[in-house]
């Protein structure tokens, strides 16, 4: 191991704007022990290794002790059980605040006015003997900048550069309560850092030798950017579906009016049949498609959906015949089973810092489509007869008045298609979609396994027994910190420091879990196995559930390309996807001279949503063999999703019912004289609606966001759910209220727009969160037919809501009944339709579920495999 580096070396010419000063060499302080070092330290720059910035003492003794109290007091550690390791998610306690104000001096100044300043935090504990290997903290997952405190106990820390090639010697750094470190630039990923496993520190040529040691890391997760080719297709995709769906409703009743069908009257119903073939079909198609898309992928699906589309919305318009027309709806609803599909990709290109903003996006998306539809198709009916000069003289839309809106559809489904056909790269990531990486972390990868035999060899040959297979896919898909130990495996100690190993990348995958927010009260323990050097949760069941899965899912993509080559990756406790609920998983790691039977490991009880993630599996999904054969898909029966997934489509399924038939009233109950209602117009309903269309808007690109960054979606899920039960009962309220008290006329239109505004909150919130929800609990390999799933639930609540509502409405309102079978019986419906979806939100769903992400996520850049 080497010694320390002369502090006239380690720290460069360049001193950064002085904390305090006067400045004298921070080394020199803290050599002497010097109680009023503190004061004349101040961030320093070392300069061998650049980014690397170290703040001797910054923290004082008095600042340190509560930190330690609070530490020892919450119980982070248990020692003797292994548990060595507490994580932090979301906003990190407050007796945390002195390391997080010291830290962003440390990284930059300017930092001060974030908020939150860090929002992740990894304690570790250290026994004297004990080490962390060298790592890359996933790059692109933080914000820049990572911050170290020690905060009890002294260790030396090692710098070594990740490139062998490389020209520059190993750095140590001695640390000792108070210091800090910050890593930004350069040294996150260009160097390594590791504690060597030791129970003596070389430090100014004197053993120093080590006691419990207390640390904390802290970061701040970045979000990661969407994919935007990507996120182009599907917003063409998702644009395309609800506008198919709407464009006919303005002419559909003088188009068949044109068919002359003997008997004007049956209209209506001919309208109704139109509109619902397309429903109809969907529901009965979406889950294949779902299915199809888990076996061939989503980009042939999405494509094949868009010119599907593209085609049977021209069919339609040029329709002459009933027949015709039912049959290019329900070929269009056939075809189109885009709109689970796009969810899957959604869930395989994001991960928690940006599914919020990708699927408020969707929503939103659908939203205009859901405008621009009817608009379209208003405006555009009858060109030669609104616009005579400019279609006037175009046989082609003279016969078929009803082609022009059809043909504008079919151009944006086009453009889809072709944008799609050029630029959209396959997501599915069990099927070789997506491979997640940078450049750099590629490099790492590269290194790590190719780097010359000598390089991975002293890890296989001199730790066999950890470096199975198991404990590589333990290591990197759970994430947990592979924690040297002197005594169990000497020779980590043994590897040079800054060698290429691929144990350097396992960390990085640890640290890659940017969880945000949804995380945010959780604690997660893991610990180091003793037995071996490879990090595995210790906890068992309680905390660590989400923050498992999370890490698992979080595997840096480093870690990911680093398990493609290992063709037994999956080999340890990743759960098929259908496997039992009780699974546990990914933590039974082969032990030295023991299997990895159960009784060895420390099992966390982990949901199934854990370990069979679905959108698309991520880390632990990445044994191409396995997965490029299908093995994984084709296990157990095509619809067993798994609990949580069903739990959470069923919760879509109430909530879309419930909505349904509240976009069905409204319009009926406003309308109407009152008491039934109130006696809008049409026009007055116009009004609400595009006041409506701001408030979605707003809650879709920035409300939303920003709380899901803050809270987790089944958080704002069981939030959401009873306030539709009041929001429902309150809207018959108002036309009581105005039919009993004429002069508060006025009023109606304040109660009536907040009411409806806080419909529409709760509907962005309930329904992005139940999408976020659903994404993530999908078994690996079946994200595509969950979503088909729900989609199928959708469809069907199309198909048979409006009619359902159309009719319930007119019975409760000409019933003569008493309440609540009058007028108001709607709404009462609603009420219980939202009470039994709270009960399903508060009792039925895991309290796991949606806590971690697509497996999508620890993608930065999404690169193409191919
Ligand atoms: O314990 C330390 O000082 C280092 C911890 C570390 O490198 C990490 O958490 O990534
Ligand atoms: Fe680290």
């Amino acid at each position: 191991m080497d010694g320390d580096t002369d502090c006239d070396s380690l720290f460069g010419p360049e001193t950064p704007e002085p904390a305090q000063a006067p400045l004298p060499p921070a080394c020199a302080a803290a050599d002497t022990g010097d109680d009023l070092a503190w004061l004349r330290t101040a961030p320093q720059p070392v300069a061998a290794v650049p980014g690397l910035v170290l703040w001797k003492q910054a923290l004082l003794p008095e600042v340190l002790e509560p930190v330690l109290a609070a530490i020892d007091h919450a119980g982070w550690f248990r020692p003797a059980d292994g548990i060595n390791q507490a994580m932090r998610f979301g906003s990190l306690p407050r007796f945390l605040a002195p390391i997080e104000l010291v830290g962003a001096q440390v990284i930059d100044p300017q930092l001060d006015g974030r908020d939150p300043l860090f929002d992740q935090m990894i304690a570790n504990h250290y026994l004297p003997g004990e080490g962390l290997p060298p790592h890359v903290d996933l790059v692109h997952r933080f914000a820049d900048g990572i911050v170290v405190a020690t905060i009890a106990g002294t260790c030396t820390m090692v710098f070594a550069p990740v490139d062998p090639r490389a020209a520059a010697d190993p750095v140590s750094v001695f640390l000792e309560p108070g210091d800090v470190v910050g890593m930004s630039g350069d040294v996150r990923w260009r160097w390594t850092h590791g504690i060597p496993a030791t129970t003596h520190d070389e430090h100014g040529g004197v053993s120093v030798a080590r006691s419990r040691r207390i640390s904390t890391s802290a970061a701040a997760a970045r979000e990661t950017p969407l994919p935007a080719k990507t996120m182009f297709v599907l917003c063409a995709v998702i644009f395309c579906e609800p506008m198919s769906m709407t464009i006919l409703f303005p002419f559909v009743y003088f188009m068949v009016r044109d068919f002359h069908l003997a008997d004007d009257k049956d209209i209506g119903f001919f309208v109704g049949l139109i509109a619902s073939s397309f429903s109809l079909a969907q529901f009965l198609t979406s889950i294949m498609w779902g299915w199809i898309s888990d076996r061939i992928g989503r980009r042939p699906v999405l494509l094949v959906g868009l010119i599907g589309n593209s085609v049977t919305i021209v069919m339609f318009g040029l329709s002459r015949s009933l027949a015709w027309a039912v049959a290019s709806r329900a070929l269009c609803g056939l075809l189109n089973g885009n709109v689970g599909v796009a969810k899957s990709v959604l869930g395989e290109i994001t991960d928690e810092t940006n599914q919020a903003r990708a699927f408020s996006l969707f929503g939103l998306m659908f939203s205009i489509g859901m405008i621009i539809g009817p608009m379209l198709g208003g405006f555009l009916a009858h060109p030669a007869e609104t616009m005579p000069a400019v279609f006037g003289g175009v046989p082609l839309l003279r016969d078929n008045p009803y082609l022009l809106p059809c043909l504008v559809s079919s151009t944006v489904s086009i453009c889809g298609f072709v944008f799609g056909a050029l630029h959209m790269p396959e997501t599915a990531r069990h099927l070789g979609g997506y491979h997640a990486v940078r450049d750099e972390e590629i490099d790492i990868a590269d290194n790590a396994s190719d780097g010359g035999g000598g390089a991975a060899a002293p890890l296989q040959s001199d730790c066999a027994a950890q470096d199975t297979p198991a404990v590589r896919d333990s290591t990197a898909t759970a994430g947990a910190t592979p924690r040297t130990s002197a005594s169990a495996c000497a020779e980590h100690r043994a590897v040079p420091v800054g060698e290429r190993r691929p144990d350097l990348l396992s960390r990085s995958s640890f640290n890659g879990m940017p969880l945000l927010s949804p995380q945010s009260s959780e604690l997660h323990f893991f610990g180091s196995d003793r037995s071996g050097n490879q990090g595995v949760p210790t906890a068992a069941g309680s905390l660590g559930a989400g923050g498992m899965r999370a890490s698992m899912h979080r595997a840096g993509s480093a870690g990911r390309a680093l398990l493609r080559r290992s063709p037994r990756a999956d080999a340890a406790g990743v759960a098929a996807p259908d496997a039992p609920r009780s699974r546990s998983c990914s933590v039974c790691s082969a032990r030295p001279g023991g299997g990895s039977g159960s009784g060895d490991c420390r099992n966390i009880d982990i949901e199934i949503v854990s370990c069979s993630d679905g959108s698309g599996g991520d880390a632990d999904s990445d044994d191409g063999e396995d997965e490029q054969s299908g093995a994984h898909v084709s296990s157990g029966s095509v619809l067993s999703i798994g609990w949580p997934a069903a739990t959470a489509v069923s919760g879509y399924a109430l909530l879309a019912f419930q909505n349904i038939i509240y976009d069905e009233t409204f319009p009926l109950w406003a309308v109407a004289a009152p008491p039934d209602g109130l006696g809008f117009t049409s026009h007055s309903i116009g009004m609400c609606l595009s006041a409506m269309g701001v408030v979605t808007l707003f809650c879709q690109l920035v409300a939303y966001p920003w709380l899901a960054r803050r809270v987790p979606p089944l958080v704002l899920y069981r939030a959401t759910m009873p306030c539709y039960i009041c929001i429902f009962t309150a809207f018959p309220l108002i036309s009581t209220l105005l039919a009993a008290r004429a002069d508060l006329a006025p009023a109606k239109w304040a109660c009536l727009l907040v009411l409806m505004a806080m419909r529409y909150t709760a509907g962005v919130t309930s329904f992005t969160s139940v999408m976020i929800m659903i994404t993530n609990s999908a078994p690996r390999g079946k994200l595509g037919i969950v979503n088909g799933i729900g989609q199928t639930c959708a469809a069907f609540v199309r198909s048979v809501g409006p009619a359902l509502g159309g009719m319930l409405w007119a019975w409760s309102s000409q019933s003569g009944l008493g309440f609540p079978l009058d007028s108001r019986f709607m709404f009462v419906l609603m009420g219980v339709l939202a009470s039994v979806s709270s009960l399903h939100a508060w009792f039925v769903l895991p309290s796991t579920i949606g806590r971690v992400v697509a497996a999508g996520g620890a993608e930065h850049d999404m690169v193409p495999a191919h």
